[in-house]
């Protein structure tokens, strides 16, 4: 796997994203999406997410792969419109790993009871 290939990518990809948001929506989909706003942003995640749903339903890995990819470009589209750095999320699972997400879970269950 190309992994230093596909970050290099994933980089130029959030410049992109930035860069449109001084872009024509009648030249780049995702000024579109910036023009048409947070809805319908959110609106194309929940379609990827159930389509990807969907894909894994169907077991076909090959539609997998691409109903996730779109799922994650979307995402990162909704973290840039939304002035938010992707990087951050890459931080948030570096955090938690080592993290049993049972432990966690349970952690979170305890400073539930804590606030009420
Ligand atoms: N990685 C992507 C990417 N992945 C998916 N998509 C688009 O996301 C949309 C996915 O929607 P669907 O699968 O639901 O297809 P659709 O039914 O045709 O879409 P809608 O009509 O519902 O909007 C399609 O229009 C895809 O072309 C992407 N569009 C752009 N990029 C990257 O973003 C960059 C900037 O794109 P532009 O702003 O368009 O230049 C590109 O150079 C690419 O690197």
């Amino acid at each position: 796997m190309a992994t230093e290939a596909a970050l290099q990518h994933y980089h130029e990809l959030v410049e992109v994203l930035r860069a449109r948001r001084g872009a024509s929506p009648e030249t780049s989909y995702v000024a579109q999406l910036y023009a048409k706003g947070l809805d319908a942003i959110l609106k194309k995640i929940g379609e990827e997410a159930t389509e990807t749903v969907m894909a894994a339903k169907d077991g076909v890995p090959d539609a997998v792969i691409r109903e996730v990819a779109d799922l994650w470009f979307h995402s990162l589209v909704l973290l840039v419109h939304l002035d938010l750095d992707p990087d951050a999320v890459w931080v948030e699972l570096a955090r938690r790993s080592g993290v049993s997400g049972l432990t966690e879970k349970a952690a979170r269950g305890n400073s539930a009871q804590r606030k009420e």
